[in-house]
């Protein structure tokens, strides 16, 4: 049997970076590739170059038999290829059906409106998307909403779907249903590339794997039968699974206060952490985390209660305050909010302290100091780019994160508000960033670790708390954490 999809020899440069440097892929009907790498390693750029969105330096790609070359994302749609975006192409204030017909304006001009929406109804049926045509895009939370972009690219049919990391900001519960109708999508014989950095998900969906390092295979395996620690070892390049060293905590004074703190979505709210303390917070995506977080952060108002940050009232104080007294924040969608595309990595480091020394002295900025600073937090967390003076925007997804990642952290803040840090990072990566913030415990920070990945919360955690229809629905020490007694929590739902 043909391939449905053949890459050969693909390249990409940009400058003297070789982003895809001779890869080869292939994609059967009915089957799920899973393509893995570390951050950087060429995976988006060979799927963009799938797809249409930048042009090939080199090599060829063959799909359903024909040759595809200089086309357009217009073009990949037309012969059968689809993307399904990490952020997603739709419009808000419109339904499922609208955004669908939006998407498809062929259907619009032979299909009755009533046509299309029994064909939603019947795909969502058949693939298990539980998706109402006359739903609100708004009304319907991040997991359904991918599924809207997949129902799209089915009904439009798409032979060969194309996910870049499309699990990294579901909860758990989406994740296993996402990889439900990925598996329904195969056994229709549809071809999908699966971009992920979870082993298990890969050892669940996926039928073979291609690893990609520095643009270029460095391995191939069919997943069935493989040996799972081989997979790791070849998804990795290192092992990265030995438990994380936890010192005892030596806690200090508290450093970050709530009393009685309410805003839209949550509370109210008590809650302490002291210096050298790690509070993780889990709880189902969508029950308050981001309201906490933006609130503590400044950016979003508490309608009432107070927070602290070493015994002074920070309620009321702007974001820039909050930063000057100490506090740093990591929001889970870094990429868009915590990072100027347009601007250098240099610049994306300073950002927050350009207006004090060292960077400024006498008003006067030393860029051969931020220049060198930015060298040094490059090598240290790994920044994988041509310079300092580089555009944030052209990194890699990882490489955005770990920008962020290194200027909150470098600034050795007095509390740190950390919301979903690892998203996009590679194994190796999220190991390095969870060490980093335990570093910052032991010199005496106070940490709030928010994350719906309850393998890193139990890790991190000196205190594990659960948030539930934005109120804590329960609190343990390290010592006191009962799973089932934390999946229960998490399943309350605040009237
Ligand atoms: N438009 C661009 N200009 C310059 N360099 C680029 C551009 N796009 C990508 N690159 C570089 O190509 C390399 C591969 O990036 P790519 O986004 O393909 O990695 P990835 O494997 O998808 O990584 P991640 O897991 O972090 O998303 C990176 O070094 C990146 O900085």
């Amino acid at each position: 049997m043909a391939a449905l999809l053949e890459m050969r020899g693909m390249v990409k440069v940009y400058g003297a970076l070789r982003a895809n440097d001779g890869i080869d892929l292939d994609v059967f009907a009915g089957e799920i590739v899973g393509l893995l790498g570390e951050n950087g390693s060429g995976k988006s750029t060979l799927m963009k170059v799938l797809f249409g969105m930048v042009e090939a330096d080199g090599g060829g790609i063959v799909f359903r038999g024909r040759e595809l070359s200089g086309h357009r994302p217009g073009e990949a749609m037309a012969v059968g290829i689809a993307m399904i975006h990490q952020h997603f192409m739709l419009v808000e204030a419109m339904t499922v059906l609208e955004n669908i017909m939006l998407g498809w304006p062929e259907a619009g001009k032979l299909l009755k409106r009533h046509v299309i929406a029994e064909k939603i109804r019947e795909t969502s049926r058949r693939l298990g998307l539980d998706l109402d045509p006359e739903t609100r895009v708004a009304d319907l939370p991040l997991g359904r909403r991918q599924r809207v972009e997949i129902l799209k690219a089915v009904l439009r049919n798409a032979e060969l779907l194309i996910l870049d990391e499309p699990t990294s900001n579901l909860a758990p519960a989406e994740v296993r249903d996402l990889l439900v109708v990925l598996k329904r999508l195969r056994s229709e014989g549809k071809g999908i590339i699966f971009i992920t950095h979870k082993m298990p998900e890969v050892i669940e969906a996926c039928d073979k794997v291609v690893v990609l390092r520095a643009g270029k295979v460095s391995g191939k395996a069919v997943v069935s039968g493989a040996d799972k620690a081989q997979l790791a070892e070849m998804m990795v390049g290192r092992d990265v699974t030995t438990p994380y060293v936890m010192k005892a905590p030596e806690k200090g004074a508290v450093r970050i206060g709530m009393r009685q703190l309410a805003g839209k979505g949550i509370g109210p709210l008590d809650l302490d952490v002291r210096g050298g303390e790690i509070l993780a917070i889990a709880g189902v995506d969508g029950n308050g985390q981001l309201e906490l977080a933006e609130t503590l952060a400044g950016l979003r108002r508490a309608d009432a209660g107070t927070i602290s940050l070493d015994a002074r009232d920070i309620t009321h104080a702007t974001p820039a305050n909050r930063t000057k007294a100490g506090l740093a924040y990591m929001p889970a969608d870094r990429s868009m909010t915590a990072l100027v595309k347009s601007m250098t990595i240099m610049e994306n480091l300073m950002l927050r302290d350009i207006q004090r020394p060292p960077y400024s002295l006498r008003g006067l900025l030393t860029m051969g100091f931020a220049r060198r600073r930015a060298e040094t937090l490059m090598s240290q967390f790994d920044i994988r780019a041509a310079s300092p003076l580089t555009k944030a925007g052209s990194l890699s997804g990882g490489n955005q994160q770990k920008i962020v990642i290194a200027r909150e952290l470098a600034r050795q803040p007095a509390v740190l508000v950390a919301h979903q840090p690892t998203w996009g990072l590679d194994p190796g990566a999220t190991r390095f960033v969870l060490e980093r913030i335990i570093a910052l415990r032991d010199a005496g920070s106070a940490v709030i670790y928010i994350s719906s990945e309850l393998e890193e919360v139990l890790a991190v955690g000196d205190r594990v708390a659960v948030l539930a229809g934005g109120r804590l629905a329960g609190l343990v020490t390290r010592n006191e954490v009962d799973m089932p007694q934390i999946g229960l929590w998490m399943s309350e739902r605040a009237a």
